[in-house]
């Protein structure tokens, strides 16, 4: 159920290259409990609008507020620690699986979280692989297993907001179920933490299967959404 606590408020954002307009007035409000999923054609801005609320992109015009607070600059980098981009390509780091999932814990600004590898095992769990995947060498994954690391690689950091960018394009629909799953059961467990998500995605049924409300760009702007009904909202 979706609780009246806001977490992210996009305004009015506006992105221009040259003389055309890629993000035209895009607003967004992303209270505690809410699932959103994003769709549109190629090329819409779905992925411009989702790495501008990442603040991994400038915009012209508009304001980013987290938890009712314009977001300063000396502010960016934790905001960036608690509202986190998902790539729909998983980047190729070295070294194991663990060692790689190990990695964000020693950047200072997730310093106060602790790496837990039982955590870890158990999410392996759900997704039908045993504690040996973590021994693996990260650069000889499947395209599937690199984006199930890149999503824990996320959520191990218990982000208030995940971004969510095509996570499953590129996998099969057994690969792309187990990354809903994952997804799914840290929505569960995080309901007491105040999380929300975004999921862009060009397949409708994985847009309702994941998201309890639809929102759709359309050239820059963020308009038309599709209310669902559900338990789940
Ligand atoms: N940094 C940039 N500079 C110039 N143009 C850009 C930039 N980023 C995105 N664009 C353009 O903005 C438009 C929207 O791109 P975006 O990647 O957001 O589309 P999308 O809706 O995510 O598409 P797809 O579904 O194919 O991934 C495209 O025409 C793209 O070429």
């Amino acid at each position: 159920m979706t609780l009246d606590i806001e977490l992210v408020h996009a305004s009015l954002l506006v992105r221009r290259v040259g003389d055309q307009t890629l993000l035209n007035q895009a607003s967004l409000r992303l209270c505690a409990g809410d699932r959103v999923a994003l769709v549109g054609n190629s090329g819409s801005g779905k992925s411009l609008f989702l790495r501008s609320l990442a603040m991994l992109e400038p915009i012209d015009d508009g304001q980013i507020g987290w938890r009712g607070h314009v977001i300063a600059p000396a502010t960016a980098p934790r905001y960036r620690s608690r509202v986190i981009y998902v790539h729909q390509q998983a980047a190729d780091y070295g070294g194991t699986v663990e060692q790689v999932l190990h990695r964000p814990f020693e950047l200072a600004v997730h310093r106060e979280r602790q790496f837990d590898r039982d955590w870890l095992v158990a999410r392996l769990e759900t997704v039908g692989r045993s504690a040996s995947f973590l021994e693996k060498d990260h650069q000889r994954l499947s395209g599937g297993e690199r984006q199930l690391v890149a999503c824990l690689r996320a959520i191990q950091l218990q982000p208030e907001v995940l971004l969510l960018d095509e996570p499953t394009a590129a996998l099969d629909q057994t690969a792309a179920l187990q990354v809903e799953a994952l997804v799914s059961q840290w929505l569960g467990e995080s309901q007491g933490h105040e999380s929300a998500m975004v999921w862009v995605s060009h397949d409708h049924d994985q847009a309702v299967r994941v998201s309890n409300v639809i929102y759709q760009m359309q050239a820059g702007e963020l308009g038309t959404f599709t209310e669902q009904v559900k338990e789940k909202r």
